[in-house]
Protein backbone atom coordinates (compact mmCIF):
# COMPACT_ATOMS: atom_id res chain seq x y z
CA UNK A 1 0.00 0.00 0.00
CA UNK A 2 1.51 3.26 -1.13
CA UNK A 3 1.95 6.04 1.30
CA UNK A 4 -1.60 8.10 0.80
CA UNK A 5 -1.05 11.41 -0.43
CA UNK A 6 -2.35 14.23 1.42
CA UNK A 7 -4.08 16.68 -0.42
CA UNK A 8 -4.75 15.44 -4.70
CA UNK A 9 -5.83 18.49 -6.74
CA UNK A 10 -7.72 16.48 -9.70
CA UNK A 11 -7.43 19.63 -12.75
CA UNK A 12 -9.69 18.33 -15.62
CA UNK A 13 -12.25 15.96 -14.31
CA UNK A 14 -13.13 13.93 -17.65
CA UNK A 15 -12.93 10.27 -18.27
CA UNK A 16 -9.37 10.27 -17.08
CA UNK A 17 -9.57 12.52 -14.20
CA UNK A 18 -12.72 10.88 -13.01
CA UNK A 19 -11.29 7.58 -13.13
CA UNK A 20 -8.39 8.72 -11.19
CA UNK A 21 -10.48 10.20 -8.97
CA UNK A 22 -12.68 6.75 -8.39
CA UNK A 23 -9.42 5.25 -8.65
CA UNK A 24 -7.68 6.69 -5.40
CA UNK A 25 -11.30 7.20 -3.22
CA UNK A 26 -11.65 2.84 -3.98
CA UNK A 27 -7.74 2.04 -3.13
CA UNK A 28 -7.49 4.45 -0.69
CA UNK A 29 -4.67 6.59 -1.86
CA UNK A 30 -5.16 10.12 -0.83
CA UNK A 31 -6.44 11.80 2.29
CA UNK A 32 -8.59 14.53 0.41
CA UNK A 33 -9.32 15.27 -3.22
CA UNK A 34 -10.14 18.77 -4.48
CA UNK A 35 -11.67 18.84 -7.64
CA UNK A 36 -11.70 21.11 -10.68
CA UNK A 37 -13.11 21.67 -13.81
CA UNK A 38 -13.91 25.03 -16.31
CA UNK A 39 -17.22 24.46 -16.87
CA UNK A 40 -19.96 24.65 -13.91
CA UNK A 41 -22.36 21.92 -15.45
CA UNK A 42 -19.42 19.88 -15.31
CA UNK A 43 -18.62 20.78 -11.80
CA UNK A 44 -21.80 20.38 -10.36
CA UNK A 45 -22.00 16.37 -12.29
CA UNK A 46 -18.34 15.27 -10.67
CA UNK A 47 -20.19 16.83 -6.79
CA UNK A 48 -23.04 14.64 -7.68
CA UNK A 49 -21.18 11.44 -8.74
CA UNK A 50 -18.98 11.94 -5.17
CA UNK A 51 -15.97 12.42 -7.25
CA UNK A 52 -13.64 14.54 -4.81
CA UNK A 53 -13.92 16.58 -1.15
CA UNK A 54 -14.20 19.91 -2.04
CA UNK A 55 -14.86 21.21 -5.91
CA UNK A 56 -13.69 24.30 -7.29
CA UNK A 57 -13.65 26.21 -11.07
CA UNK A 58 -10.50 27.66 -10.06
CA UNK A 59 -7.03 25.71 -11.12
CA UNK A 60 -5.28 27.79 -8.71
CA UNK A 61 -7.85 27.62 -6.17
CA UNK A 62 -7.19 23.38 -6.24
CA UNK A 63 -3.90 23.28 -6.39
CA UNK A 64 -3.08 25.81 -3.59
CA UNK A 65 -1.34 23.52 -0.75
CA UNK A 66 -2.14 20.53 -2.94
CA UNK A 67 0.70 18.04 -2.13
CA UNK A 68 -0.08 16.37 -5.30
CA UNK A 69 -1.34 18.03 -8.54
CA UNK A 70 -2.72 15.90 -11.72
CA UNK A 71 -3.79 17.87 -14.81
CA UNK A 72 -6.06 15.59 -16.63
CA UNK A 73 -6.99 18.26 -19.95
CA UNK A 74 -7.22 18.37 -23.52
CA UNK A 75 -2.63 18.52 -24.74
CA UNK A 76 -3.13 21.64 -26.36
CA UNK A 77 -4.30 23.19 -22.45
CA UNK A 78 -1.18 21.84 -20.08
CA UNK A 79 0.66 25.13 -20.60
CA UNK A 80 -2.12 27.37 -19.41
CA UNK A 81 -2.99 25.34 -16.56
CA UNK A 82 0.61 25.81 -15.52
CA UNK A 83 0.45 28.94 -15.80
CA UNK A 84 -1.94 29.77 -13.66
CA UNK A 85 -1.61 27.06 -10.85
CA UNK A 86 2.40 27.63 -10.91
CA UNK A 87 2.66 30.98 -8.53
CA UNK A 88 0.53 28.92 -6.05
CA UNK A 89 2.05 25.51 -5.98
CA UNK A 90 3.85 24.80 -2.11
CA UNK A 91 7.66 24.04 -1.91
CA UNK A 92 7.43 20.38 -2.59
CA UNK A 93 4.69 19.93 -4.61
CA UNK A 94 4.58 17.22 -7.44
CA UNK A 95 3.01 17.86 -10.66
CA UNK A 96 2.11 15.47 -12.87
CA UNK A 97 -0.28 15.35 -16.49
CA UNK A 98 -1.86 12.43 -18.10
CA UNK A 99 -1.50 13.76 -21.80
CA UNK A 100 -1.23 10.95 -24.62
CA UNK A 101 1.92 13.05 -25.88
CA UNK A 102 4.59 14.13 -23.47
CA UNK A 103 7.33 16.31 -25.24
CA UNK A 104 4.66 19.03 -26.28
CA UNK A 105 3.45 18.96 -22.95
CA UNK A 106 6.58 19.07 -21.09
CA UNK A 107 7.43 22.08 -23.27
CA UNK A 108 4.46 23.94 -22.29
CA UNK A 109 4.51 23.10 -18.94
CA UNK A 110 7.99 23.80 -17.50
CA UNK A 111 8.61 27.20 -17.95
CA UNK A 112 5.73 27.88 -15.59
CA UNK A 113 7.04 25.90 -12.73
CA UNK A 114 8.63 27.12 -9.69
CA UNK A 115 11.85 25.56 -9.09
CA UNK A 116 10.19 24.36 -5.85
CA UNK A 117 7.52 22.10 -7.45
CA UNK A 118 8.49 18.70 -9.22
CA UNK A 119 7.25 18.00 -12.44
CA UNK A 120 6.44 14.07 -13.24
CA UNK A 121 4.85 13.36 -16.68
CA UNK A 122 2.62 10.57 -16.90
CA UNK A 123 0.35 8.67 -19.37
CA UNK A 124 -1.88 5.82 -18.61
CA UNK A 125 -1.67 3.77 -21.59
CA UNK A 126 -5.60 3.03 -20.85
CA UNK A 127 -8.96 5.11 -22.06
CA UNK A 128 -12.13 4.44 -23.84
CA UNK A 129 -13.93 6.52 -26.62
CA UNK A 130 -16.19 8.07 -23.91
CA UNK A 131 -15.73 11.40 -22.41
CA UNK A 132 -17.29 13.22 -19.40
CA UNK A 133 -17.23 12.83 -16.09
CA UNK A 134 -19.52 10.22 -15.93
CA UNK A 135 -17.66 7.92 -18.17
CA UNK A 136 -15.04 7.31 -15.77
CA UNK A 137 -14.41 4.13 -13.68
CA UNK A 138 -12.12 3.12 -10.79
CA UNK A 139 -10.18 0.02 -12.49
CA UNK A 140 -9.71 1.74 -16.21
CA UNK A 141 -5.88 1.77 -15.00
CA UNK A 142 -5.82 -1.71 -13.53
CA UNK A 143 -3.40 -4.06 -15.70
CA UNK A 144 -2.60 -1.15 -18.14
CA UNK A 145 0.88 0.35 -18.99
CA UNK A 146 1.27 3.69 -17.29
CA UNK A 147 4.62 5.85 -19.03
CA UNK A 148 6.63 8.01 -16.80
CA UNK A 149 8.90 10.32 -19.00
CA UNK A 150 10.90 12.10 -16.15
CA UNK A 151 13.00 15.09 -17.72
CA UNK A 152 16.30 14.89 -16.63
CA UNK A 153 17.38 15.68 -13.23
CA UNK A 154 14.04 14.98 -11.89
CA UNK A 155 13.82 14.62 -8.29
CA UNK A 156 13.58 11.26 -7.22
CA UNK A 157 11.42 11.16 -4.59
CA UNK A 158 8.74 12.76 -6.53
CA UNK A 159 8.91 9.90 -8.96
CA UNK A 160 9.00 7.32 -6.98
CA UNK A 161 5.63 8.81 -5.22
CA UNK A 162 3.99 9.43 -9.04
CA UNK A 163 5.56 5.28 -9.61
CA UNK A 164 3.97 4.30 -6.38
CA UNK A 165 0.49 6.46 -7.07
CA UNK A 166 -0.63 4.15 -10.98
CA UNK A 167 0.79 1.08 -9.27
CA UNK A 168 -2.26 2.21 -6.46
CA UNK A 169 -4.47 2.58 -8.89
CA UNK A 170 -3.22 -1.22 -10.40
CA UNK A 171 -1.31 0.23 -13.39
CA UNK A 172 2.37 -1.57 -14.32
CA UNK A 173 4.39 1.36 -14.65
CA UNK A 174 7.43 2.23 -17.43
CA UNK A 175 9.35 4.59 -17.71
CA UNK A 176 11.20 5.91 -20.99
CA UNK A 177 12.11 9.69 -22.40
CA UNK A 178 9.57 11.45 -23.71
CA UNK A 179 10.82 11.38 -27.32
CA UNK A 180 10.90 7.61 -27.17
CA UNK A 181 7.37 7.24 -26.08
CA UNK A 182 6.08 9.88 -28.85
CA UNK A 183 7.66 7.67 -31.15
CA UNK A 184 5.96 4.54 -29.63
CA UNK A 185 2.73 5.72 -29.08
CA UNK A 186 2.40 7.15 -32.22
CA UNK A 187 2.25 4.16 -34.15
CA UNK A 188 0.58 2.07 -31.42
CA UNK A 189 -2.23 4.82 -30.64
CA UNK A 190 -2.16 7.78 -32.66
CA UNK A 191 -1.39 6.15 -36.23
CA UNK A 192 -4.31 3.92 -35.71
CA UNK A 193 -7.20 6.22 -34.78
CA UNK A 194 -6.23 8.57 -38.03
CA UNK A 195 -6.91 5.56 -39.90
CA UNK A 196 -10.52 4.78 -38.01
CA UNK A 197 -11.53 8.91 -38.26
CA UNK A 198 -10.02 8.48 -41.99
CA UNK A 199 -11.59 4.98 -42.96
CA UNK A 200 -15.18 5.85 -41.03
CA UNK A 201 -15.05 9.24 -43.19
CA UNK A 202 -14.22 7.84 -46.50
CA UNK A 203 -17.30 5.56 -45.99
CA UNK A 204 -19.53 7.91 -45.09
CA UNK A 205 -18.62 10.01 -48.19
CA UNK A 206 -18.92 7.72 -50.71
CA UNK A 207 -21.86 8.55 -52.57
CA UNK A 208 -23.00 4.82 -52.83
CA UNK A 209 -22.88 3.90 -49.03
CA UNK A 210 -25.54 6.11 -47.28
CA UNK A 211 -25.62 6.69 -43.42
CA UNK A 212 -28.11 3.56 -42.79
CA UNK A 213 -26.51 1.02 -45.21
CA UNK A 214 -22.68 2.06 -43.11
CA UNK A 215 -25.16 1.31 -40.03
CA UNK A 216 -26.88 -1.60 -41.32
CA UNK A 217 -23.56 -3.68 -42.43
CA UNK A 218 -21.33 -2.61 -40.09
CA UNK A 219 -20.98 -5.60 -37.70
CA UNK A 220 -17.42 -6.20 -38.11
CA UNK A 221 -14.11 -4.63 -38.90
CA UNK A 222 -15.90 -1.67 -39.79
CA UNK A 223 -17.85 -1.06 -36.64
CA UNK A 224 -14.47 -1.63 -34.53
CA UNK A 225 -13.29 1.00 -37.00
CA UNK A 226 -16.26 3.36 -35.77
CA UNK A 227 -15.84 2.87 -32.59
CA UNK A 228 -12.41 4.40 -32.54
CA UNK A 229 -13.44 7.31 -34.42
CA UNK A 230 -15.93 7.73 -31.99
CA UNK A 231 -13.42 9.47 -29.62
CA UNK A 232 -13.21 12.94 -28.59
CA UNK A 233 -12.17 15.29 -31.31
CA UNK A 234 -10.84 17.98 -29.36
CA UNK A 235 -8.23 15.18 -27.17
CA UNK A 236 -7.57 13.76 -30.61
CA UNK A 237 -7.26 16.91 -32.77
CA UNK A 238 -4.53 18.40 -29.90
CA UNK A 239 -3.38 15.19 -30.07
CA UNK A 240 -2.18 15.33 -34.14
CA UNK A 241 -0.97 18.70 -33.52
CA UNK A 242 1.27 18.09 -30.93
CA UNK A 243 3.31 15.25 -31.67
CA UNK A 244 3.22 16.14 -35.49
CA UNK A 245 6.78 14.99 -36.33
CA UNK A 246 6.35 11.40 -34.94
CA UNK A 247 3.12 10.66 -37.16
CA UNK A 248 4.25 12.45 -40.21
CA UNK A 249 7.52 9.73 -39.83
CA UNK A 250 4.99 6.82 -39.01
CA UNK A 251 2.56 7.77 -41.61
CA UNK A 252 5.52 7.58 -44.06
CA UNK A 253 6.18 3.96 -43.45
CA UNK A 254 2.34 3.20 -43.44
CA UNK A 255 2.16 4.46 -46.67
CA UNK A 256 5.06 2.48 -47.68
CA UNK A 257 3.75 -0.88 -46.53
CA UNK A 258 0.33 0.25 -48.03
CA UNK A 259 1.68 0.60 -51.40
CA UNK A 260 3.40 -2.83 -51.02
CA UNK A 261 -0.06 -4.36 -50.02
CA UNK A 262 -1.07 -2.79 -53.00
CA UNK A 263 0.95 -3.83 -55.76
CA UNK A 264 0.52 -7.38 -54.05
CA UNK A 265 -3.11 -7.40 -54.92
CA UNK A 266 -2.58 -5.85 -58.19
CA UNK A 267 -0.34 -8.49 -59.10
CA UNK A 268 -1.79 -11.36 -57.51
CA UNK A 269 0.73 -12.20 -55.07
CA UNK A 270 -0.97 -14.38 -52.85
CA UNK A 271 1.89 -15.34 -50.92
CA UNK A 272 2.71 -12.06 -50.06
CA UNK A 273 -0.72 -11.05 -48.43
CA UNK A 274 -0.91 -14.65 -46.88
CA UNK A 275 3.00 -14.01 -45.04
CA UNK A 276 1.53 -10.69 -43.82
CA UNK A 277 -1.58 -11.78 -42.78
CA UNK A 278 -0.01 -14.79 -40.92
CA UNK A 279 2.58 -12.98 -39.24
CA UNK A 280 -0.20 -10.00 -37.87
CA UNK A 281 -2.41 -13.20 -36.31
CA UNK A 282 0.24 -14.45 -34.87
CA UNK A 283 1.18 -10.67 -33.41
CA UNK A 284 -2.29 -10.64 -32.35
CA UNK A 285 -2.49 -14.33 -30.74
CA UNK A 286 0.77 -13.51 -28.73
CA UNK A 287 -1.34 -10.35 -27.20
CA UNK A 288 -4.04 -12.57 -26.28
CA UNK A 289 -1.51 -15.33 -24.72
CA UNK A 290 0.77 -12.81 -22.51
CA UNK A 291 -2.60 -11.94 -21.22
CA UNK A 292 -2.75 -8.43 -22.03
CA UNK A 293 -6.26 -8.51 -24.20
CA UNK A 294 -9.02 -10.84 -23.86
CA UNK A 295 -10.31 -12.38 -27.20
CA UNK A 296 -13.21 -9.86 -27.29
CA UNK A 297 -12.16 -6.79 -25.23
CA UNK A 298 -14.57 -5.02 -23.96
CA UNK A 299 -12.93 -1.51 -23.60
CA UNK A 300 -14.92 -0.71 -20.11
CA UNK A 301 -17.73 -0.33 -22.06
CA UNK A 302 -19.61 -2.64 -19.47
CA UNK A 303 -18.56 -0.22 -16.70
CA UNK A 304 -19.02 3.25 -18.39
CA UNK A 305 -21.90 1.52 -19.31
CA UNK A 306 -23.25 1.51 -15.51
CA UNK A 307 -22.01 4.80 -14.48
CA UNK A 308 -23.67 6.88 -17.13
N1 LIG B 1 -9.49 9.30 -23.51
C1 LIG B 1 -8.48 8.47 -23.52
O1 LIG B 1 -8.59 7.36 -24.01
C2 LIG B 1 -7.17 8.89 -22.89
C3 LIG B 1 -6.28 7.90 -22.44
C4 LIG B 1 -5.08 8.30 -21.84
C5 LIG B 1 -4.76 9.65 -21.72
N2 LIG B 1 -5.64 10.58 -22.19
C6 LIG B 1 -5.29 12.00 -22.02
O2 LIG B 1 -6.06 12.47 -20.94
C7 LIG B 1 -6.34 13.85 -21.07
C8 LIG B 1 -7.81 14.09 -20.82
O3 LIG B 1 -8.57 13.28 -21.67
P1 LIG B 1 -10.04 12.76 -21.27
O4 LIG B 1 -10.28 11.56 -22.10
O5 LIG B 1 -10.18 12.68 -19.79
O6 LIG B 1 -10.91 13.97 -21.83
P2 LIG B 1 -12.38 14.46 -21.41
O7 LIG B 1 -12.88 15.22 -22.58
O8 LIG B 1 -13.20 13.36 -20.87
O9 LIG B 1 -12.06 15.50 -20.23
C9 LIG B 1 -11.30 16.65 -20.44
C10 LIG B 1 -11.33 17.57 -19.23
O10 LIG B 1 -10.54 18.73 -19.53
C11 LIG B 1 -11.32 19.92 -19.39
N3 LIG B 1 -10.91 20.86 -20.43
C12 LIG B 1 -11.22 20.81 -21.75
N4 LIG B 1 -10.62 21.82 -22.41
C13 LIG B 1 -9.91 22.51 -21.49
C14 LIG B 1 -9.09 23.67 -21.55
N5 LIG B 1 -8.87 24.30 -22.71
N6 LIG B 1 -8.54 24.11 -20.40
C15 LIG B 1 -8.76 23.48 -19.21
N7 LIG B 1 -9.52 22.39 -19.10
C16 LIG B 1 -10.10 21.90 -20.21
C17 LIG B 1 -12.77 19.47 -19.54
O11 LIG B 1 -13.64 20.34 -18.90
C18 LIG B 1 -12.72 18.08 -18.88
O12 LIG B 1 -12.83 18.23 -17.47
C19 LIG B 1 -5.83 14.25 -22.45
O13 LIG B 1 -4.58 14.88 -22.30
C20 LIG B 1 -5.64 12.93 -23.16
O14 LIG B 1 -4.60 13.01 -24.12
C21 LIG B 1 -6.84 10.25 -22.74
O1 LIG C 1 -9.20 2.01 -25.99
C1 LIG C 1 -9.36 3.11 -26.48
O2 LIG C 1 -10.45 3.53 -26.82
C2 LIG C 1 -8.22 4.01 -26.64
O3 LIG C 1 -8.19 4.66 -27.62
C3 LIG C 1 -7.21 4.13 -25.58
C4 LIG C 1 -5.89 4.76 -25.98
C5 LIG C 1 -5.21 3.86 -27.02
O4 LIG C 1 -4.95 4.27 -28.13
O5 LIG C 1 -4.89 2.72 -26.64
C6 LIG C 1 -6.08 6.11 -26.52
C7 LIG C 1 -5.32 7.16 -26.19
C8 LIG C 1 -4.53 7.18 -24.98
O6 LIG C 1 -3.53 8.08 -24.96
C9 LIG C 1 -4.27 5.87 -24.45
C10 LIG C 1 -5.05 4.82 -24.77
Amino acid sequence: MPEKIKRLALIGIGLIGSSIARGACEYGLAEEIVVQTRRPETLEAAERLGLGDRYTLSAAEAAEGADLVIASVPVGAYGAVAEEIGPVLKPGAIVSDVGSVKAAVIRQVTPFLPEHAHFVPAHPVAGTEYSGPEAGFADLFRSRWCILTPPEGTDAAALASVRAFWEGLGSNVETMTPEHHDMVLAITSHVPHLIAYNIVGTAADLEAVTESEVMKFAAGGFRDFTRIAASDPTMWRDVFLNNKEAVLEMLGRFNEDLSALQRAIRWGDGDALFELFNRTRAIRRGIIAAGQETAEPDFGRAAAAKTV
